[in-house]
């Protein structure tokens, strides 16, 4: 919501693409938002920038490896930091810049062993739970958009934004997220 809200352009071209649904109901469902291209572009570069465990969960290596040209011991502690893999300027066309462009024509694979971005791992020990995140992520961003409108809280501008994070197992914010919603009368 956050980034969204920094960026005007994708808050308004995600709402238009949520507000093109035709649905009776109250609120969407899973299959109203299935077909949502820029929707699940929205998604992955929110994954890409704040990945919720920067830095995964710790492995132990079984075995010595080499990685290229760096030694890795058997039993090393392992952190895969894959908030700094999203940053990689070397894989990333100006990394800091939240742009769902990226993803439209060329959806991620979360479970490619390309590894580009692994915010839910990968490998055998995945996160179980990915499908059911991001399903839910895309609903509950959609129906947030659908029945609202959103706004900055007291004239604040996108610019403004303070985007300082919290160090620690999961990534947080470290201020508040405060935003205004109006509600949106839904005509059918
Ligand atoms: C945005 C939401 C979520 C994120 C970003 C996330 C991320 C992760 C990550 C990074 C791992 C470690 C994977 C690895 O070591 O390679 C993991 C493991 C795991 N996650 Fe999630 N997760 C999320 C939601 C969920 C949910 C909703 C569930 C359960 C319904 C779940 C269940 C698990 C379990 C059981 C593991 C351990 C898997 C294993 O070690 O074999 N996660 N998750």
């Amino acid at each position: 919501m956050i980034e969204l809200l920094r960026h005007p352009r994708v808050l308004k071209k995600l709402q238009e693409e949520v507000r093109g649904i035709t649905s009776q109901n109250d609120l969407l469902t899973s299959e109203d938002v299935s077909n949502l291209t820029y929707l699940k572009a929205a998604a992955t570069e929110s994954f890409r920038l704040h990945p919720p465990t920067p830095l995964l969960i710790p492995r132990e290596s079984m075995d010595y490896c080499n990685i290229e040209g760096y030694d890795i011991p058997k039993g090393s502690r392992v952190f895969v930091n894959t908030y700094a893999i999203g940053r990689d300027p070397e894989v990333w066309d100006n990394p800091l810049e939240y742009r769902p462009e990226r993803f439209v024509n060329n959806p991620f694979n979360y479970n490619s062993y390309t590894c580009e971005i692994v915010p839910f791992g990968g490998g055998r020990r995945i996160c179980p739970g990915m499908q059911l995140s991001l399903l839910t992520m895309e609903l509950a961003l959609a129906n947030l958009l659908w029945r609202f409108d959103w706004e900055l809280p007291k004239g604040m501008k996108p610019e403004d934004v303070d985007m300082t994070e919290m160090p620690s197992l999961s990534l947080k914010r470290k201020a508040e997220l405060e935003l205004v919603a109006k509600p949106r009368q839904i005509t059918s």
